[in-house]
């Protein structure tokens, strides 16, 4: 396939950044809210030629450069045996795992619940556009346990999951274990229908100290990094809020990983093995300024691509459901018309 997205993950030289945005299929795109007047979420996540539709909305609507699956980082949990309700307030999980000692014993794996996805990845590879490359996802083990533990988010602060964490150590490491090897089974059945980039979505990794995230959660990351790798599909993680944890991202790790809106990129190519990708991160929030604001500062980015070729353009977080699409459309103009 000729991708400029590829091309990059392969570490080849481009014209230009590929540019896709996490988030880039829902709420920001008028087309999707109108679906979403007759579809719930969940129905339209779930029924393939709907999910289809938004997936490939972003190709058309927005001009990125790449698909990334309409889908959500709960399904594993919900396929490990929870019960999931997606709500008009969104998901919740009535009975979290926090309420029991033992976690791991009320779980009921069912891989079967998954099938509808890869209903979904079918008939999104059926339609795409030529070129036009599929990234599946996943949620990583500190986040989908944080939501396994919290039944909701409550504001990003999962109280209840990390009182488990930090009083029950054993407990939560059987748990992580076993997330990981679901995402590893979810991850390579993506990769078997025919995804072409695999992204592990850590959002939470800035709750713990890095230390611990480095003793109970990089082992099951590379666990799931390194299964997708053996199948030669590039592998993305996206640790949010990791900080100086960056540090320890090697090129044995992940092909390549994204940067959140807090770290400067150019402090984030000091810190990170020069072998290594990196993808991001503009602060979704510059997306609510005006036009000539955005190109101000999207041109600063300049200097940045022409010294780190190995860069794919992103946010440094999903879009905000409330941005206008006018100027997240704008950025995708700017980033495939100006002189890079
Ligand atoms: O805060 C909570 O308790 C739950 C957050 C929440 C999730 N799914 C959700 C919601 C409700 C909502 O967004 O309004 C529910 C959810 N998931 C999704 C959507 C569509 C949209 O945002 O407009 C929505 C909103 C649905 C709707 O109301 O229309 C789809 C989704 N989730 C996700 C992805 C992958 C991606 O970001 O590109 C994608 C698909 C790709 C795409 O839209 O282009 C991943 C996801 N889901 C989720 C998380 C954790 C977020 C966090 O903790 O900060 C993450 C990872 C992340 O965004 O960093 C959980």
């Amino acid at each position: 396939m000729k991708s400029i997205l590829l091309d990059t993950l392969r570490g080849e030289t481009t014209p230009r950044p590929p540019v896709w945005f996490m988030r880039q299929a829902g709420r920001v795109l008028p087309n999707y809210n109108k679906l979403k007047e007759s579809h719930s979420f969940r129905e339209m996540m779930a029924n393939p030629n709907l999910a289809a539709e938004v997936t490939l909305m972003p190709i058309a609507d927005l001009g990125v450069d790449a698909a990334i699956l309409f889908s959500d980082i709960l399904v594993i949990p919900n396929a490990m045996g929870m019960e999931l309700k997606w709500t008009d307030s969104g998901p919740v999980f009535p009975t979290p795992l926090s309420n029991f000692s033992s976690p791991v014993e009320h779980l009921k794996e069912n891989p079967q619940k998954l099938e509808y996805i890869y209903d979904v990845i079918d008939e999104i590879l059926r339609r795409r556009p030529q070129n036009v490359p599929l990234i599946g996802f996943c949620g990583a083990p500190l986040t989908t346990m944080c939501y396994m533990l919290q039944g909701v988010s409550s504001n990003g602060n999962f109280p209840d999951a990390m009182k488990f964490l930090f009083s029950n150590k054993t407990e939560s490491k059987k748990l992580i274990d076993a997330i990981a090897d679901f995402s590893v089974h979810y991850a390579l059945k993506q990769i078997e229908h025919g995804v072409e980039v695999f992204q592990l979505f850590e959002t939470h990794a800035g709750l713990i100290p890095t230390e611990m995230y480095m003793e109970l959660f990089m082992p099951a990351v590379e666990k799931v990094g390194k299964a997708v790798r053996a199948t030669g599909t590039p592998f993305i993680f996206f640790p949010k809020g990791f900080s100086t944890g960056f540090k320890a991202i090697t090129p044995d790790l992940c092909d390549f990983v994204s940067i959140d809106w807090q770290m400067p990129l150019a402090d984030a190519r000091e810190m990170i093995h020069p072998e290594v990708g990196l993808q991001g991160n503009i602060d979704p929030r510059l997306l609510y300024a005006p036009q000539e604001v955005i190109a101000v500062e999207l041109e600063k980015l300049k200097p940045f691509f022409r010294s780190n070729p190995k860069w794919i353009l992103n946010l440094g977080h999903g879009f905000l459901p409330d941005i206008p699409y006018e100027n997240a459309r704008f950025t995708v103009d700017w980033v495939k018309s100006t002189k890079w």
